[in-house]
């Protein structure tokens, strides 16, 4: 470790062990910060980008800061702020997507763009492949969804059509190649992106045009990435031009063990083999725990030192063993949605823990609602992090198709999407002349719009429909071209197309709440702008107070400078994503375990502990003995839930659950096994039994109505009707019928042998009512 400097010097490493100060200490050169949850990771990145700007005087514009979600930039910047007041507004500090969108949008001409492009999201993304299926003339043996997900696959990989590899016999191959190949051309004819297309273009771009690329490697002298066990090959891609090996200024932190986005394209390979790409990197390791107590930590341990294909590391804490960890068993989702309400609001009370200060976890979105309707009936204040579910509002999906078309009326989904939005009497069959002309003439809906008298077969009273919507564009259109601010443009959409008036008028409870949400996205705009008079009035202060000049002929505008204010407004809004929402003061937050990565909570709760609902049901189908990649992904995820927790951690499970419309037992998570029972603060042999499914051993669904397939551990189910009182209830129990074989009681009417019991038969039975008599249990 070198000695500080100055007073500044000592002020940023004051509170840093020396690992930590050695990471940021770190001069010239690439650098690798590999280490487990909780070890300072992410302020080792924040105090290094403050001690380049303030210590060693680079240029915060010089400076490129990733990380994996908008919410995660946001305190990175709130942060930096805080270190460097003005300056840190010159930074470049965002996402991958965000970052490249900012970038291409300079340089759309480049790429066949001009730069009033939109991004579009998934449902965008799915009509465009829906129309592409049909444009390629392929016959639908294929689903769009599963064609979507392998084009996004292929844009992971940084493929575009004529890269990808189809082997002869690979007919499916074959098939996403066309579809792909006319999807990107609908794409650039309607002057889109999608998400996928903003890296890839880009890195396209960069390797094309030197000179392009040469500009941004001049600029950015220093490159940091946080999460960087997340990446997928085109973001490494990208990170490598932009940083190329040896040598360049390349910052990495990130830890192996919560690489959880593997299904995204994500490969933990770039970060263990980072040393390879970057002969002579620095490598620290941190190994010091800052967040959670002991028993948590070796919880968290205990179950990620499973994996196999790890770097192995052990984190310490000089923080004490703490509180044991909590195991609830419930009947079912309902009465854990119910005792999760209750010991939070206990929490709260005794243990003297904000409401803001506590998660509740699930693994998939679906078991958000009950929990959701416990904690209102309990009074407990929360927020659902589910970052789109306001922008992904119908009213609001046509508000934003609306403003996208101000800007860009090539934009055909758009188009589509709001023909008919408010109601104006134009019909399927208006729509489907205008589309089959556009298509034959080659033109944008837009312009076939204008050419609307050409179209064959329109009767007078659909010509003049269509004629007062392309008014209404052509306005909005050449208002947009002007717009002072993003707020005002909204405003005049929303008067030109009376879509809040149409609701108004409408009157019905659901009709207001949308004409709410429309002032809502008002409300957005108007927020937007302010926070962008003030960044530009900031940096320019910035500028001023700086003494050295930007060098001669180095880029060093901010990557927005020209963007017109309703263009940058719909990009924000484009970017949002799944984990975005604020974690708002005084409210308990709602997530899935994958949105709470990089975050911390003082008590935690992770629901669904089940076999099939965590670990997911796709990773106990895999044939591999111990569950292959995915399981191993399903138990860093766990991983990851586990070390959000600083001080209580609560692990529940429910013995029967309703999830996607079906009633399952499932045995208890195998990840449950794998904690000591001390630390839940069980002696051995105690009861009840912590539940100890084959946890190793492969096996079949829970649930398979197959003879050989595993049988709901029974051990467990007693000792949760113990727990439960639940004895006396049979559903679930395994029994046999002479003729139609083995099954399971779904539910009973009445008792003793003549009681009418409905069995979910196996095979093509399914659902009957027999006599208890006529079974034989087992
Ligand atoms: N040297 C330190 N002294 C005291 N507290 C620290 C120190 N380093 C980090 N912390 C605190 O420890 C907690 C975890 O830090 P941070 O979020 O940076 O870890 P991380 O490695 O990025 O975690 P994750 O792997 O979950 O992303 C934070 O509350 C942080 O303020
Ligand atoms: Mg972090």
């Amino acid at each position: 470790m070198e000695t500080p400097v100055n007073a500044h010097e000592s002020a940023l490493l004051e509170d840093l062990n020396p690992p930590q100060a050695d990471a940021v200490l770190h001069g010239d050169g690439p650098l690798l910060v590999l280490s487990g949850a909780g070890s300072g990771k992410t302020r080792v990145i924040t105090r290094r980008v403050a001690h380049l700007v303030k210590v060693r005087r680079v240029f915060p514009w010089r400076i490129l800061a990733v990380t994996f979600t908008n919410k995660a930039a946001r305190e990175m910047r709130e942060r930096l702020t805080a270190l460097l007041g003005a300056q840190a507004n010159d930074l470049v500090v965002s996402t991958f997507h965000s970052a490249a969108a900012m970038i291409l949008r300079r340089e759309a001409e480049h790429v066949g763009l001009t730069r009033s492009f939109v991004i579009y999201d998934d449902g965008d993304q799915m009509s465009l492949v829906k129309r592409a299926m049909r444009d390629a003339g392929v016959d639908p043996v294929m689903q769009p969804r599963e064609i979507l997900h392998r084009i996004d696959q292929e844009k992971n990989a940084a493929r575009l059509p004529d890269d990808m590899r189809v082997e002869n016999d690979d007919l499916r191959g074959a098939i996403v190649q066309r579809v792909y190949r006319v999807y990107q051309r609908l794409l650039r004819a309607a002057n889109a992106v999608d998400f996928g297309d903003l890296l890839l273009l880009l890195v396209k771009l960069f390797r094309d045009q030197p000179a392009v690329l040469d500009r941004y490697r001049t600029r950015f002298t220093h490159v940091l990435v946080d999460e960087f066990q997340d990446t997928n090959p085109v973001q490494y891609a990208l990170l490598r031009q932009l940083a190329p090996p040896p040598s360049a200024n390349l910052v990495v932190v990130g830890d192996d063990d919560q690489s959880i986005y593997r299904w995204r394209g994500a490969d933990v390979d770039n970060i263990l083999n980072f040393p390879l790409q970057y002969p002579g990197a620095k490598v620290v390791k941190l190994e010091q725990n800052y967040r959670s107590d002991q028993n948590i930590l070796t919880a968290a341990h205990e179950v990620i030192s499973k994996n196999t294909r790890r770097m192995a590391k052990k984190l310490w804490s000089e923080r004490p063993k703490g509180e044991n960890l909590e195991l609830m068993l419930h009947r079912d989702e309902r009465a854990e949605a119910q005792e999760v309400a209750r010991r939070i609001l206990a929490l709260q009370r005794e243990g003297f823990i904000k409401f803001s200060s506590m998660a509740v976890f699930y693994r998939t979105n679906a078991q958000s609602r009950v929990l959701e309707e416990a904690l209102r009936l309990a009074r407990v204040p929360y927020t659902l992090v589910s970052g789109r579910s306001f922008y992904d509002r119908a009213e609001v999906r046509d508000a934003s198709a609306y403003l996208r078309l101000m800007v860009n009326p090539r934009s055909d989904a758009d188009l589509l999407r709001v023909l008919n939005v408010p109601a104006r009497g134009i019909g399927d069959t208006t729509e489907e002349r205008l589309t089959d002309f556009a298509n034959e003439q080659g033109l944008s809906l837009y312009e076939a719009l204008a050419e609307r008298q050409r179209i064959p077969a329109l009767n007078a009273a659909a010509q003049k429909r269509l004629g007062g919507f392309h008014q209404l564009l052509v306005s909005l259109h050449g208002f947009a071209q002007t717009a002072k601010d993003a707020a005002g443009a909204v405003d005049q959409m929303l008067k030109e197309t009376k879509l809040v008036e149409t609701l108004v008028a409408d009157g019905s409870d659901e009709s207001l709440t949308r004409a709410e949400n429309l002032k809502e996205l008002l409300g957005a705009a108007q927020e937007f702008d302010l926070k962008r008079a003030s960044d530009s009035v900031a940096s320019a202060m910035a500028a001023e107070a700086r003494e050295e000049e930007a060098p001669e002929g180095v880029d060093s505008a901010p990557l927005t400078a020209d963007v017109p204010p309703l263009q940058a407004f719909l990009e924000q809004i484009s970017l949002v994503g799944e984990a975005d929402a604020e974690v708002r003061e005084g409210r308990v937050a709602l997530m899935t375990l994958h949105a709470a990565k990089g975050l911390e909570f003082d008590a935690v709760f992770l629901t669904g502990m089940e076999d099939s609902v965590f670990p997911h049901s796709r990773a106990l189908k895999s044939e591999e003995p111990d569950g292959g990649e995915e399981m191993a992904e399903e138990r860093r995820l766990c991983y990851v839930g586990f070390t959000r927790a600083r001080k209580r951690l609560f692990v529940s499970l429910a013995q029967c659950r309703s999830l996607f419309g079906e009633l399952k037992y499932n045995p208890p998570s195998r990840f449950l096994a794998d904690v000591p029972q001390a630390l839940f603060g069980f002696k051995e042999n105690d009861l009840p039994a912590p539940p100890r499914p084959a946890a190793m051993a492969p096996r079949r669904r829970a649930w398979d109505d197959d003879e050989t397939g595993p049988r709901v551990d029974r051990s467990y189910s007693q000792a949760s009707s113990d727990m439960e009182a639940v004895s006396g209830d049979v559903r679930g129990m395994r029994v046999r019928h002479e003729q139609f074989g083995s099954g399971r009681i779904v539910s009973t009417d009445g008792s003793g042998p003549n009681a009418k019991v409905t069995v979910e038969f196996g095979g093509d039975v399914g659902l009957k009512r027999v006599i208890a008599r006529f079974l034989i249990p087992g």
